[in-house]
């Protein structure tokens, strides 16, 4: 009790929390007293301390210690148990949830590591010696790092965003941003050829038109429509797909001969999932075919109430191929821009989107954008996805040079170092070197998120190997050649009736997967149905008391393949009955699997050959008023047992098999005859006579124990 007190004001005078229990018993004082020692902490003269003087002590070092732990918690401790294996990295207090993650295992692998002693992944393991134990059981061995800190986790972030959205009040008006689209075949090229032509040739700049990814329509008014030159599906759900949804309308052409087909009802789709409002250009008109109502009606039946059937989607009616109301479709679209009060920010930092990319042979790395906000000018620095730019030229459709692009303006751009995507964010930052550490930032995140990828492939492939291996473990099961691992309390199939072959239920617990699949692989060679090998269960880590149950259930065999069996676990074991065998030598496991199968097979019966002889020649004996046919015979090898049993063999040919009535050497009634010896023998067969040259063998059947056939390979 005096320890007891002084215990509990070690504990409020040194203010932690002292696990009494500690401090009792005759090991743990022999533990502290050799701390004491350690650290010098008493000289000779003190070695006379009592326990309680010497635990008081021992405590000022413990809490000594722990603050130095504490303040080298960050930095690496090396530990290097005797056991071979993989070095992981843990530290003091680890979660079972992050030894998962360390080991790359399941949390019931960890679980089993600690004797399922544990049931919860937030547990910490604060007695490393515990710990190291757990880590020896799954093979491999520890090194003691401080914990990683989330701030070292962390990554310092520096990449370009956009400004958040402008404010009414700060946008201009800018013109529509259209995406042609439509069903294979419509005039979707033919129209944008059209307009880029008509409008753009013919423009008072005159020049060569070129496709650039995006043009600009000028119509007399001076209202212009930006037109993205890449029309289909494709372009479109690969803008969208990078984040870069720049188009204000859908054109969607519908062909009037055709009418609503398949694509035209996916662009539709398209644009609503984009919530982009729709302008039909009901094109072909001049095509004798044309059915412009049909075609209407077609529409309204697949949700685009058109203005004729008193819906509000404007349907002009066109043909590209002729260049009819192209100027109404882009009245049209102003209207509908009018309508949708498109504006943009021309101030600050510019942002824009790549609808194009490619290498000119005299330009070098030339991209077309569409500006979203502020003005793009040249020698502006520019960053889009992991490529850089210092403005050197900005061109239009028709290469003229462009002094500044306001937003809804498209735009060449040539000065890049590599070449951007489509749909990739163009961004303007303050300087090169800016732009330079920016994407720097990118690449390494690229390569973080590629490598995360690649890991998460490899850890799938894992897994994908173990669930095959799994499965092909449960088919052998359901072959017979492994029984099912018992679920639940289902009463398991245990082999009562004797008619059946016999059979070895085992379990096998093994330290680490390799050396268990190892085993497994061994045991699946066994096929021989006179003893069946059934497989219970098995698994890495102890044998734990489950196991026990089990093979007292099936009345099996425990194999634990290099790995510990606790104390009460063994005393258990004696109690239930249940043998478990340790190895650490696969070889010498299986030759023990061998032993156990040949004890659980039947004795079996075996012929052993004592001797031959040959019948030299027969003649008769009158025993009453019969003749009895002897065979005059010489013992050729071994010798004969008159109580054996013998057998005659004629011309390969077995004629007799029985014992005898008689066997004489000369006069006399022997028990055995030598070699090189006559004799003469009669048999229990009184009919059969003897011919020379006939072969006499003489056999004692023996019942030996019987051994398996199985041969694993070593
Ligand atoms: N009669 C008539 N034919 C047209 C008109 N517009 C396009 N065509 C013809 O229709 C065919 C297809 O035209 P494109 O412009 O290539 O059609 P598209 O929708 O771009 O086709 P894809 O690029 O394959 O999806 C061509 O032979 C054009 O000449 C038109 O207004 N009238």
């Amino acid at each position: 009790m005096a320890l007891y007190a002084r215990c509990l004001k070690l504990q409020s005078t040194l203010g932690m929390n002292i696990s009494v229990r500690y401090f009792f018993g005759e090991t743990a004082v022999k533990r502290l007293s050799y701390t004491c020692r350690k650290y010098k902490l008493y000289n000779k003269g003190l070695q006379t301390f009592n326990h309680s003087n010497m635990l008081y002590t021992s405590a000022v070092v413990y809490k000594r210690r722990k603050t130095q732990e504490e303040r080298k918690s960050n930095r690496i401790i090396e530990y290097s148990p005797k056991a071979k294996g993989e070095v992981v990295d843990v530290w003091r207090d680890i979660t079972l949830g992050e030894l998962a993650k360390v080991l790359n295992k399941d949390i019931n692998y960890v679980y089993e590591l600690f004797l399922n002693v544990f049931s919860n992944p937030n547990t910490q393991i604060t007695d490393i010696k515990v710990l190291q134990q757990a880590i020896k059981r799954s093979g491999r061995r520890m090194r003691i790092i401080g914990k990683p800190s989330d701030e070292v986790e962390k990554t310092v972030i520096k990449d370009a965003f956009p400004r958040p959205p402008p404010s009414k009040s700060e946008l201009k008006p800018r013109p529509p941003v259209v995406t042609v689209m439509g069903h294979v075949d419509h005039g979707k090229t033919t129209l944008l050829d059209a307009l880029r032509n008509s409008r753009v040739v013919d423009q008072e700049f005159g020049g060569i038109t070129q496709h650039i990814g995006a043009f600009l329509v000028t119509l007399p008014s001076g209202a212009c429509v930006t037109f993205l030159d890449t029309p289909g599906h494709a372009a479109f759900s690969a803008m969208r797909a990078r984040g870069a949804n720049i188009t204000d309308i859908v054109v969607l052409v519908v062909a009037a001969d055709d009418g609503v087909m398949e694509q035209t009802i996916e662009s539709i789709r398209m644009a609503r999932q984009s919530k982009v409002p729709i302008l039909v250009a009901i094109n072909k008109i001049d095509s004798p075919k044309a059915d412009i109502a049909r075609t209407e009606k077609m529409l309204v039946e697949v949700g685009i109430q058109v203005e004729n059937l008193g819906g509000d989607v404007q349907a002009i009616p066109i043909s590209a191929l002729k260049r009819q109301n192209l100027d109404q479709l882009t009245e049209a679209l102003i209207l509908q821009a009018e309508l949708l009060e498109l504006g943009g920010d021309p101030t600050g930092p510019v942002e824009a989107a790549v609808v194009e990319s490619k290498v000119h042979p005299l330009r070098g790395k030339v991209c077309t954008v569409v500006v979203q906000r502020g003005t793009l000018k040249k020698g502006n620095i520019l960053v889009a996805g992991t490529a850089m730019a210092k403005v050197r030229a900005l061109k239009d459709a028709v290469s003229n040079p462009l002094s500044e692009v306001p937003p809804g303006y498209p735009a060449e751009i040539e000065g890049w170092r590599e070449l951007p995507q489509a749909g990739d964010q163009v961004l303007q930052v303050e300087s090169e070197k800016l732009a330079r550490e920016i994407i720097k930032f990118r690449e390494d995140q690229k390569q973080k998120e590629k490598s995360e990828i690649e890991l998460k492939a490899i850890e799938e492939k894992i897994q994908q190997h173990e669930r095959q291996y799994k499965e092909k473990l449960q088919l052998k099961r359901r072959l017979g050649r492994f029984r099912m691992k018992p679920e639940g309390p289902r009463k398991p199939e245990i082999q009562t009736d004797t008619d059946g072959p016999p059979s070895l239920p085992v379990i096998v617990k093994a330290d680490v997967d390799g050396s268990l699949e190892a085993i497994l692989d061994v045991l699946d060679t066994y096929d021989s149905s006179i003893c069946k090998l059934d497989l219970v269960h098995y698994g890495v880590g102890p044998v734990t008391e489950n196991d026990l149950e089990m093979a007292e259930m099936f009345q099996g065999v425990i194999y634990a393949f290099n790995v510990d069996v606790l104390t009460q676990i063994k005393q258990d074991a004696e109690q239930m009955e249940v043998p478990i065998k340790q190895h650490n030598v696969i070889y010498k496991l299986i030759d023990d699997v061998k032993e156990e199968i040949n004890a659980r097979l039947p004795p079996k019966e075996v012929e052993e050959e004592l001797g031959e002889a040959t019948v030299l020649q027969q003649f008769e004996i009158t025993q009453g008023k019969k003749k009895i046919p002897i065979a005059g015979c010489k013992c050729e090898r071994g010798f004969l047992k008159r109580t054996a049993l013998f057998r005659v063999i004629r011309k390969g040919e077995v004629i007799y098999e029985g014992h005898l009535t008689s066997m004489r050497h000369l006069k006399s009634e022997v028990d055995v005859i030598k070699a090189d010896t006559e004799c003469g023998l009669q048999i229990e067969d009184k009919n059969l006579s003897f011919e020379k040259g006939d072969r006499i063998i003489c056999i004692e059947k023996k019942v030996v124990p019987q051994k398996t056939d199985w041969d694993p390979g070593f």
